[in-house]
């Protein structure tokens, strides 16, 4: 029983660890269509009406495709594409941003759930932009590799059967990736950042670095006021954690191991030169945790009134 959720887009990447997430809890109710149905528009309408709150593992334009087949009901909605990220009607899904965006997210009719790399991005640059410890106007570039499930069933396909043997494959050459526009917008940024995003052959998890020059005209604070502020933020948040100042977990370097099972953590890091002048902020995360799947159950627990934890592998 509990409250009653729709899987729009079930059978695919995100909508599958949506489902493993929520399919062994007492407190929601799945509604599924059988396979042969699930792209009859007419079904999916029945099935979005009859939810409480419907999440929407689609491609942007089936998104808001979907939307619109309820916007004379009151089934509320996790949209994890790109569709609404920026759009004023809609609350943004990371509840760490802020405290005030937790009250949005659990008020909210529609939520959009953020991009995977954003949540990296956000998640380091946001409070030191806020707290006035980076300026709003400093060129942030955003180097990033993410595991290939980060491009759903069709790059899967592609990577597992057509090309085992790329390495590394830079894309985004165009300098216009789709996440930019939420990066900027909700780190509340004076322009893009350059973002360098490559997809490496593991199935799942990413790290997002952002490079900083300190101090000097780009008018960075230092390495340790920088860490104490992400230290502070994230204090209450159990799935957003911060390493002491210049420690991974193998000296030396930072791993991202490929085989690993899904997780929702979200793990900060920032390592400073000795000599102060720089620094390499660094998040690493499952894409498909709480790059996807994970925060949308994070937001669908926030928005039912639920433990914020439950069905989470923190
Ligand atoms: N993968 C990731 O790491 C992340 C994904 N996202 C976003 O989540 C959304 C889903 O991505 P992902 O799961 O990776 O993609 P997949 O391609 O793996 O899955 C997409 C699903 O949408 C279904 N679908 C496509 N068009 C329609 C339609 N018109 N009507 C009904 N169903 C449709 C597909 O159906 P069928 O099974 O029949 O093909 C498929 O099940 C995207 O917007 C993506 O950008 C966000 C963050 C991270
Ligand atoms: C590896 C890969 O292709 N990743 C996807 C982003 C995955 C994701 O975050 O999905 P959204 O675009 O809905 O945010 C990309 O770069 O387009």
């Amino acid at each position: 029983m509990g409250v009653t959720i729709f899987i729009d887009g079930g059978a695919g990447t995100t909508g599958l660890e949506i489902r493993q997430r929520l399919e062994q809890r007492n407190d929601v109710t799945l509604l599924a269509l059988d396979d042969a149905d699930r792209r009859d528009a007419a079904k999916r309408k029945e099935a979005l009406h009859a939810a409480d709150i419907a999440i929407l593992c689609l491609p942007d334009d089936a998104a808001r495709e979907a939307v619109a087949m309820v916007a004379d009901g009151t089934t509320r909605i996790i949209d994890a594409s790109t569709a609404h990220r920026v759009h004023n009607d809609w609350a943004y899904g990371f509840s760490e941003l802020s405290a005030a965006q937790a009250e949005a997210i659990a008020s909210a009719r529609f939520v959009s759930n953020p991009g995977c790399y954003p949540t990296g991005f956000l998640a380091l640059v946001a409070p030191l932009v806020s707290a006035g410890l980076v300026p709003a106007d400093y060129p942030f570039t955003v180097n990033a590799v993410s595991g290939y499930s980060g491009g759903g069933k069709a790059l899967i396909a592609r990577i597992e059967d057509d090309e085992p043997d790329i390495a590394y494959r830079g894309y985004g050459l165009d300098l216009s990736h789709k996440h930019l526009p939420e990066m900027k917008v909700h780190a509340g940024l004076a322009q893009d950042p350059i973002f360098a995003p490559a997809v490496i052959p593991a199935y799942r998890g990413m790290v997002v670095e952002v490079p900083l020059h300190i101090g000097g005209a780009l008018g960075v604070a230092e390495p340790e006021a920088l860490h104490e502020q992400l230290v502070a933020h994230y204090a209450e948040t159990p799935l957003v954690s911060v390493a002491p100042l210049g420690e991974s977990e193998t000296p030396g370097e930072l791993l991202l191991r490929s085989g690993v099972p899904g997780y929702d953590g979200l793990k900060l890091h920032v390592f400073a030169r000795a000599d102060g002048t720089q620094v390499r902020l660094m998040a690493v995360l499952d894409n498909l945790g709480k790059g996807a799947g994970g925060a949308a159950v994070q937001n669908l627990n926030i928005m039912a009134g639920i433990d914020p934890l439950s069905g989470l592998r923190v």
